[in-house]
This record gives C-alpha cells, sequence and structure tokens, in this order.
C-alpha cells in the first residue's frame, strides 16, 4: 500500500514537472515568434531607411582628399609626416586655431604612411576619430568610450554571461584604434582623470580592464574574457591629438610624450584659395569679388568654405550661373559676419611707439602696439605708471591655481634697471608712462625689447622706426634672450607691413633666409635693437620736417645712441 502511494507521488510529481517545462518550452517559442515578429518588422523599417539617401553634403564634398589642398600648412604638413609616415610612428599633438585643416591632415596623414613599404601599418589599419568633449568621465567605469568599459552582471542587459554572473568588457577607442590612429579632438578638453589613463594606455600599448565581478577560478568564464583580464586588451596605436589651446594649457605629461606640430593661422590671400577650390568642388564660378569679401570676413578655412556654400544657395535658387559678390554681402549681412581685423604697423615714424609682437592662443602671432611717454621730473622722485595689462596672471596647472604678479609690469621694472645700467639713464628723473593700448594679451619677458626701445625712445626723443617690428626678452645687462612662438611672430610681422623684424639671435633658424618681403636680423644685445630700430639723424631730420616738429633730442642723438654694435 506504501509502495503504491510512493509510486502515485512520484508519477505525479514527474507529470507536474513534465507540464512546467512543456508550458516553459511554449512560453519560450511564442516569446521567440513575437520577437522574430518584431525583429523582423525592424529590420524592414530599417532596410527602408537605408534605401532613402539625401545628396553628399556640401561640407564634405568640399573636404580635402590630398594634402595639397590644404592651403597654407606645408611646413606643419612635412612634419606630421615625419612623425607619422617614418619607420617608428611618434605621437603628436597638433596646435593651432579653429578651422585651419588640423583634422583633415589628421585625416589624410595615415593613408600616406600606408604607402611608404617600411611603415608599420598595415592596409587595414582603422583611423579612429574622438571628440575630447564627449568623453565624460564615469567614476562607475560603466560607459568609457575612449579607454573601455566593463559591463557587470549586475546591470540591466548583461545578457546569457551576465546571467552566469561573468562580467563582460567592452573595448574603448583605444582598442579600436589597435594597430592605427587614434585622433582625439580638442584634446585639451580631456579630464584629468582620463588623460591619466589614456597616458598609462599609451605607456603599456593595452588597456587593463577592472571589475569586482571578475574570478579567475570561475568555471564558467570564457577563455577570452580571462585572457583580457589577465593580460589587458591590445592598444597599441599612434596618437594625434589636435587643440585650439596653447601649449602651456597641454599637460606636460602628455606633451614630453608627443612631437608638436604648429599649424598657423590662414591669411586672406590663403582663405580665397580655399573658397575658390570649395567653388570648384561643388562645382560652381565665383567671382573674383565675390573671392575677396570672403578673404575679408572669413577667419579661417571652415569659415570661408561655409559662406561658399551659403552663397552657392542662394545662387543656385535664383537660378543665377555662379556666385556674385552680392550674394556673398547678402549672407555676411545676415549672417551678422564682422570684418577680420588687420593688425597694421604704425602709419608713421613715432617717439615712444613700437611695433611689438605676441603670440596668443594656439601659436597666433600679432603685432602689439607698445608706447611710452616721458616727462622730465626735476624733483629726482620720479614715477613709472603702465596700463593696459591685466594686473594679475592667474595660472591654472593640471591641480592648482597661482596667482602672479603681470609679467608685463615685471618686464617694465626689469627694463628700467636695465636702462640704467646699460645707458646709464636716471629714470627717477622722470615720469615714465607705458601703455600696452592693443588690448591684446602681453606676454610680459617676449616684450621686454619693445619696452625697452619704447622707453628709450621716449627719454632721448628720438622717433622709432615703424616698419621695424621686435621680439626678444632682455637680461639685466642687456643680453637679448631668446622667446617662444618665434615663426608665427614672423609672419605676423610680415603679414602687417613691417620691413625689417628683429628677433633674439638664440632664435635665428637658417631657413629664416629664404623668407622674402621681410629682412630678419638676429641680435644679442640691446644697443644694437636701438641702433637698429631708432631713426638714423637723416630720417629725423626728415621726419622733423614732415612732421613738424622741434625734436629736442636730435643734436644729443649721436653722443646717446650707442656706437658699439
Ligand atoms: N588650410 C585649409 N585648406 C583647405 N581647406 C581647409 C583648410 N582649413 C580648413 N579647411 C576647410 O574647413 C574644413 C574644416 O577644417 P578642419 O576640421 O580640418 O579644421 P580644424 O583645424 O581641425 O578645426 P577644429 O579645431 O575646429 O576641429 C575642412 O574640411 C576644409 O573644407
Amino acid at each position: 500500500m506504501k509502495t503504491n502511494i510512493l509510486i502515485l507521488l512520484e508519477i505525479s510529481i514527474t507529470t507536474i514537472i513534465g507540464l512546467y517545462i512543456l508550458n516553459s518550452f511554449k512560453n519560450n517559442q511564442y516569446n521567440k515568434g513575437f520577437v522574430q515578429k518584431n525583429y523582423t518588422k525592424e529590420l524592414e523599417n530599417l532596410n527602408k531607411l537605408k534605401s532613402i539617401s539625401l545628396t553628399i553634403p556640401l561640407t564634405e564634398k568640399s573636404r580635402p582628399n590630398d594634402f595639397s589642398e590644404i592651403i597654407g600648412q606645408e611646413q606643419p604638413i612635412k612634419a606630421l609626416k615625419a612623425a607619422i609616415c617614418g619607420s617608428n610612428p611618434q605621437n603628436v599633438i597638433i596646435y593651432g586655431p579653429p578651422g585651419v585643416g588640423k583634422t583633415a591632415a589628421a585625416r589624410l596623414v595615415l593613408e600616406y604612411a600606408k604607402t611608404k613599404i617600411y611603415s608599420p601599418f598595415k592596409k587595414d589599419a582603422k583611423f579612429i576619430e574622438i571628440d575630447a568633449t564627449t568623453v565624460r568621465f564615469d567614476e562607475r567605469g560603466i560607459a568609457d568610450p575612449l579607454i573601455g568599459s566593463v559591463h557587470d552582471p549586475i546591470y540591466q542587459g548583461a545578457g546569457a554571461l551576465g546571467v552566469s554572473g561573468i562580467p563582460q568588457p567592452k573595448p574603448g577607442a583605444v582598442t579600436k584604434a589597435h594597430g592605427g590612429i587614434l585622433f582625439i579632438d580638442e584634446i585639451g578638453e580631456l579630464h584629468p582623470t582620463e588623460m591619466n589613463k589614456l597616458l598609462k594606455v599609451l605607456e603599456d600599448r593595452r588597456v587593463f580592464l577592472d571589475s569586482a565581478y571578475y574570478n579567475s577560478e570561475d568555471t564558467n568564464l570564457p577563455e577570452y574574457i580571462k585572457e583580457i583580464f589577465e593580460n589587458g586588451l591590445p592598444a597599441d596605436f599612434r596618437l594625434i591629438g589636435a587643440t585650439t589651446k596653447s601649449p602651456e594649457e597641454i599637460c606636460p605629461a602628455l606633451r614630453s610624450r608627443c612631437v608638436e606640430i604648429f599649424f598657423k593661422g590662414l591669411c586672406p590671400e590663403e582663405i580665397e584659395i580655399v573658397a575658390s577650390n570649395c567653388a570648384n568642388k561643388i562645382p560652381i564660378k565665383i567671382e573674383e569679388k565675390a573671392l575677396k569679401l570672403i578673404s575679408k570676413y572669413a577667419e579661417n578655412g571652415r569659415e570661408a568654405v561655409n559662406l561658399v556654400q551659403l552663397s552657392a544657395g542662394i545662387a543656385i535658387n535664383e537660378e543665377r550661373d555662379g556666385i556674385k559678390v552680392n550674394h556673398v554681402e547678402w549672407i555676411i549681412e545676415n549672417g551678422q559676419y564682422t570684418q577680420r581685423p588687420e593688425k597694421k604697423v604704425l602709419e608713421k615714424p613715432e617717439i615712444g611707439c613700437v611695433n611689438g609682437l605676441a603670440v596668443y592662443g594656439a601659436n597666433m602671432g600679432i603685432v602689439m602696439e607698445i608706447e611710452a611717454t616721458a616727462i622730465k621730473n626735476n624733483t629726482g622722485e620720479g614715477e613709472v605708471k603702465v596700463t593696459g595689462i591685466i594686473e594679475k596672471e592667474e595660472i591654472t596647472t593640471s591641480n592648482k591655481k597661482l596667482i602672479k604678479s603681470s609679467t608685463a609690469k615685471c618686464s617694465v621694472e626689469n627694463v628700467i634697471t636695465v636702462l640704467s645700467n646699460i645707458f646709464h639713464i636716471n629714470i627717477k628723473n622722470y615720469n615714465i608712462h607705458v601703455n600696452f593700448p592693443s588690448g591684446i594679451p602681453v606676454d610680459g619677458p617676449s616684450a621686454g625689447v619693445s619696452i625697452a626701445t619704447a622707453i628709450y625712445s621716449a627719454i632721448k626723443g628720438i622717433p622709432v622706426n615703424n616698419k621695424v617690428a621686435m621680439t626678444g626678452e632682455v637680461s639685466l645687462n642687456g643680453k637679448v634672450k631668446p622667446i617662444g612662438g618665434i615663426t608665427a611672430k614672423i609672419a605676423a610681422a610680415k603679414k602687417a607691413g613691417a620691413d625689417i623684424v628683429i628677433i633674439p639671435k638664440e632664435n635665428w633658424q637658417e631657413n629664416f633666409k629664404f623668407i622674402r618681403g621681410i629682412e630678419i636680423i638676429p641680435v644679442d644685445n640691446l644697443q644694437k635693437i636701438i641702433k637698429i630700430a631708432l631713426l638714423s639723424d637723416k630720417e629725423c631730420r626728415n621726419y622733423e620736417q614732415d612732421n613738424k616738429v622741434i625734436l629736442s633730442a636730435i643734436a644729443l642723438k649721436d653722443s646717446n645712441i650707442p656706437q658699439e654694435v
């Protein structure tokens, strides 16, 4: 009897389990059918969407397809090729103003490298692009498109592996770029923690991912996941970072691992060529006058291309056979474009006025006017006033903020000492006022020679040649010391109409000999600068006649200008 009951119980349990399994199987089949039906519908929708396409956007059509189409950047492109296209490519940071061809050049350089037999980049090497402004630091490490992340089993959608408690590594851009190039636009915006992670990857040439759920003893663990957690994901790529920031604003640890290349701002003539090439690519005719107008308003290549494209849109809508100047005028007016400032050297020689040179932002050179007056103070208690500068400068390094006295103000103080040391001028006999009128951020040290020349000219009453521009730091004993951004400064001086640019001897490069249209004079002491920059006796007399002013100091000039050159 007892045995019968047991058998009956066993049959019942088996039947219940059987029914349960059957039911689950049916449910599963039903779900599968439902999912399949939905999937088919979605796939159909997707294919329908894929079958629709517009014409290629003009921005894409006008994108440079060859280095020769990137205008005005021959030197930095040569440097970029040297860094990337050799047998041992290097990491690179490209500095430059926005829209001047940095991304365009980076996109082309990998393909160029592949044409070299000695290049380690294989034919299928990838160019992976990521914008640092879109890479947010995620402290949970769930989503990191740059470095990669781990999908832990606690998260929804962890799939079959997640159900088994297995963490799943998701490769980031550093792994996708393995064997190729990782291009990070706006690299200066990268979060410091992301930057540190990137530096580690560059060092290891692989990326290690972590998870609290990783258990090397787990028998369910697939071999490839074990391999990733134990030995890391491959991430052997070369980095090209682009930034509109200046080198000082970029993490020093990254800079020390990279070759630094500087793209320059485009001049109006180069903007005209970019606009003309863009019109050819559309293709649409464009009037010469329209090109000239674009070159006056577009600050960079991207703006030139945008202006051509909008003007082309209007011309096409009006069924005209090309872009006319009035199309560009209409865009300029309605787009509220402002004319690009054309900084020129001073119009005529003036006492106490000097064309200094500065760099700002990502290596953009500019002529910076510096003016000084010196009024005799018979009490022997003269004062020095400096205006047009920021009194205090705040420097933000990666983890601290420093506030220091303006370097321009310090430079003026140094110059006062130099003038009394070298020329034995008693500054206390004058009320000196130095002004930086252009509102340009003054890089104090490199303005040293310009400040010294302006004050000397003001005290002696001798005009400064307005066709001379200068840059250089001056030491307390009057030696001229090297400065940064020399090429950009020379370009700015030439663009502004200077005939002569005075630079520190230590900044001299042999290729400066080949720059046409401007004479570059290297000097090592302040006396030489004064001799070159101030008007000669004859020039002073002409100046006196032209300006109908009495230059009281002319008579003194010969004895005051240093003879030793
Ligand atoms: N020097 C140039 N020669 C020819 N075309 C240029 C040049 N500079 C910019 N362009 C045009 O502008 C577009 C945008 O340029 P690109 O993206 O290379 O600039 P970028 O320097 O990387 O700017 P950003 O710093 O804003 O990313 C290019 O696709 C090209 O059509």
